[in-house]
C-alpha cells in the first residue's frame, strides 16, 4: 500500500506532535517509549503519561553537566522524575533561566544502564522540532498498542544511523528577482523531502559553471539580517555578500533557514537571553543543552551541485565550512575573507568565535 506513510514522514508528524505537547511514541530494536517534550508538556499530560510507568527526563551530556548530575554515556543522561514533581521541575530542568537564581536543583538521580536508544531519538527529535532538547520518557511495553490506542504518531527508528544521509532537496522554483546590487537577481527555492525548512539560493547574473563562482553561505539570522541587530555580523555579512556579488557580475548565496546555528529563534533568543547574564555565545548554547553549532551545511554543497557548480571561491571566515564544501565534492579555489561590521556590541561574539570556533581573523 503506497498510501502508508513512511519513517520520514511519521518523523516530521511526530516534530509537529512534539511541538504542540503531544505526545507520541518512539520505537527503536523493539524498545519503545511514549515521549514527549519537557518544554510543551502540559500539567495534564504529564498526569496521564505516569500512569504508563516511571518517567526519566533524557536531556544531553552538556545540560547534564551544568546541572552536575552524571550523564554515564556520551549521548544522553536520562534524569529519574520523582512521583511528586510538577511540570514546573520539568521545565525548570530543561531551561537555564533561572540556573543562576535557583542553582540548587538537585541532587538528580540518574539512570546508568539498560536501553537509552528511545532516550538519544527523543532528544534528536525535540532538537530538529527547534525545542529545547530535552524529553520525558517512559518506556512501554507494547507500542503499536498504546499508539493506536490513542491515536498516538509510532515512528520506528531502529535502522536509523547515528549520522543520516541528507534529506533529498528538490528545486520547487525560480524567478527573477531585480535587486539593489544587480539587475540580474534570480531566487531559486529548495524543499527538502523530510518536512523540514525550506532554503533559498539567490543567483546573481550567469555565473559560468566551469569556473569557481564566488559564493556565501549563509545562515539565516533573523535579528542580523531583518533587525538590524549590533550582536552578531550577520546583516552587514549579508549586505557586503550580496554586494560584493553584484560588483563582479556573477555570484550565488545561499540562504540556509538555520537560525541560531541550527536551534530556532526561540531556542537563539534563550541564548541571548544567558549572554545578559554574562555568559557567551558558546557557554550560552551548552547551557542550554546545544553543541556550539548544530548546522548541517551539507545542505549548502547539496544544492550548489544541483545548480551545477563544481567549484567556488568561498565567502567566509569560518573554517568548517570550507572543509564541508571540500568533503562534499565542492572544491574551495579560494577562500575569500568576508570581516565587516564589527563594532562595540559584537566584539566580544566575534572574539569568541575566533577563540572557540575557529574563526579566522
Ligand atoms: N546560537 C546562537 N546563534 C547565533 C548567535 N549569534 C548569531 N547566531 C547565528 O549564527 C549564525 C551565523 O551564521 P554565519 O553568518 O553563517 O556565520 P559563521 O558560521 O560565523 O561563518 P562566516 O560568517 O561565514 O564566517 C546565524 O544562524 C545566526 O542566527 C548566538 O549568540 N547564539
Ligand atoms: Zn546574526
Amino acid at each position: 500500500m503506497t498510501l502508508i506513510p513512511t519513517q520520514t514522514e511519521l518523523t516530521a508528524r511526530a516534530r509537529a506532535d512534539l511541538r504542540m505537547g503531544l505526545p507520541v511514541v518512539i520505537e527503536i530494536d523493539g524498545v519503545a517509549g511514549l515521549v514527549a517534550a519537557a518544554e510543551t508538556v502540559t500539567r495534564a499530560r504529564l498526569g496521564d503519561l505516569r500512569g504508563f510507568g516511571p518517567l526519566r527526563l533524557a536531556i544531553t551530556p552538556r545540560r547534564a553537566e551544568t546541572l552536575k548530575a552524571r550523564a554515564y554515556s556520551d549521548h544522553v543522561a536520562r534524569v529519574v522524575v520523582p512521583d511528586d514533581v510538577d511540570v514546573d521541575w520539568i521545565v525548570g530542568l530543561a531551561d537555564p533561566k533561572d540556573d543562576l537564581m535557583k542553582p540548587m536543583k538537585g541532587p538528580l538521580m540518574t539512570e546508568r544502564g539498560g536501553d537509552e536508544s528511545v532516550a538519544r531519538a527523543a532528544i534528536a527529535l525535540a532538537k530538529s522540532a527547534m525545542l529545547l532538547p530535552a524529553a520525558l520518557v517512559v518506556i512501554v511495553e507494547d507500542g503499536a498498542a498504546v499508539a493506536a490506542q490513542h491515536g498516538l504518531t509510532r515512528v520506528d527508528l531502529t535502522d536509523r544511523p547515528d549520522d543520516p544521509p541528507l534529506t533529498a532537496l528538490r528545486e520547487i522554483v525560480s524567478a527573477r528577482v531585480p535587486l539593489e546590487v544587480s539587475d540580474a537577481g534570480r531566487l531559486h527555492i529548495f524543499r527538502p523531502e523530510d518536512g523540514g525548512e525550506e532554503h533559498y539560493a539567490v543567483e546573481i547574473g550567469r555565473p559560468d559553471r566551469s569556473e569557481p563562482v564566488l559564493a556565501r553561505l549563509h545562515s539565516a539570522c533573523f535579528t542580523g539580517d531583518l533587525l538590524g541587530s549590533l550582536k552578531c555580523d550577520c546583516g552587514p555579512q549579508l549586505r557586503a555578500a550580496l554586494a560584493a556579488m553584484g560588483e563582479n557580475g556573477t555570484g550565488v548565496l545561499l540562504y540556509l533557514n538555520q537560525e541560531g546555528r541550527g536551534i530556532g529563534l526561540a531556542n537563539k533568543m534563550r541564548a541571548y537571553s544567558l549572554q545578559d547574564q554574562g555568559f557567551d555565545t558558546v557557554e550560552a548554547n551548552h547551557r542550554l543543552g546545544f553543541e556550539d553549532d548544530e548546522r548541517d551545511f551539507r545542505i549548502g554543497s547539496e544544492i550548489l551541485a544541483q545548480m551545477g557548480f563544481s567549484a567556488v571561491r568561498l565567502m567566509t571566515n569560518n573554517p568548517a565550512k570550507v572543509a564541508m564544501m571540500e568533503a562534499n565534492g565542492i572544491r574551495v579555489a579560494e577562500r575569500v575573507p568576508l570581516q565587516v561590521g564589527r563594532g562595540a556590541h559584537n566584539t566580544d561574539y566575534l572574539d569568541t568565535k575566533a577563540a572557540k570556533s575557529g574563526h579566522l581573523l
